[in-house]
């Protein structure tokens, strides 16, 4: 039976994971599902506080990713959760956008791994390659948002970008991460959309899913 890819838009604070999750589903004709609306509102207060989360407190949060996502897709199952997208769009989804830090492999190992066995939904992440420097420039020039310019740094130096090919003889096949697309995103948005739809007509050649 083919799969129907979720495909997780992955990247520190301010790298696009809202704006491009939001385009490319547009683009796709998929629903959206943004991570942060389901961080509980203890999540919020600590962040917009100035503390980066805990794994304790990031958990949970992605269990709630994960169930939410799994009930978008497996039939006759309904979701009880508020979520910002059309219901329209919900009946029998080809696939789904999900924004979502993933910022630790332990985070998107969780979500990869822990899918119902009965579910056809297949994770994908994509992960949002952005400088430093141009990630400093937009939560500068972002307004209204509870994560403060200040958070970025804790964000940075948690992140463990995917490895998905093996630079060095040495490094162990184990740490190479499956079904991710790796997309440098110091461009435009359009360009970045772009980019990740010709991975994903690179995708449809080579694996069995459905879109
Ligand atoms: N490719 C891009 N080029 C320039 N600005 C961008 C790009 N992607 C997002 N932005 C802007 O950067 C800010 C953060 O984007 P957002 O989508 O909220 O990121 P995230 O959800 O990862 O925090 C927003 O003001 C957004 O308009
Ligand atoms: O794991 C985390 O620390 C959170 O997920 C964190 O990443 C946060 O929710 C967003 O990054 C904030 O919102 P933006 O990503 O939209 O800045």
């Amino acid at each position: 039976m083919a799969h129907i890819p979720v495909f997780i838009v992955m990247g520190p604070s301010a790298s696009g994971k809202t704006s491009i999750g939001t385009l490319l589903a547009q683009k796709l004709g998929f629903p959206f599902l943004d991570g942060d609306d389901l961080q509980p509102k203890s999540n919020i207060e600590k962040m917009s506080s100035g503390q980066p989360l805990t794994d304790d407190e990031r958990f949970p949060w992605l269990q709630v990713v994960l169930d939410t996502f799994t009930q978008w897709i497996t039939p006759n199952t309904t979701t009880t959760m508020k979520i910002n997208t059309d219901s329209s769009s919900l009946a029998s989804p080809k696939g789904i956008i999900v924004a979502c830090s993933a910022l630790k492999r332990s985070y998107r190992d969780f979500l990869r791994n822990n899918v119902p066995p009965n579910s056809r939904a297949q994770v994908w992440f994509v992960y949002l390659k952005t400088s430093r420097q141009e990630l400093e420039k937009r939560v500068r020039e972002r307004k209204g948002h509870f994560m403060k310019a200040g958070m970025l740094q804790s964000q940075l130096a948690i992140l463990e970008p995917p490895i998905i090919n093996s630079s060095s003889p040495n490094d162990s096949k184990e740490e190479l991460e499956e079904r991710v697309l790796v997309v440098e995103a110091n461009k435009s948005q359009e360009e970045v959309v772009q980019e990740i739809l010709r991975n994903i007509e690179n995708l449809l050649a080579t694996q069995n899913l459905m879109l």
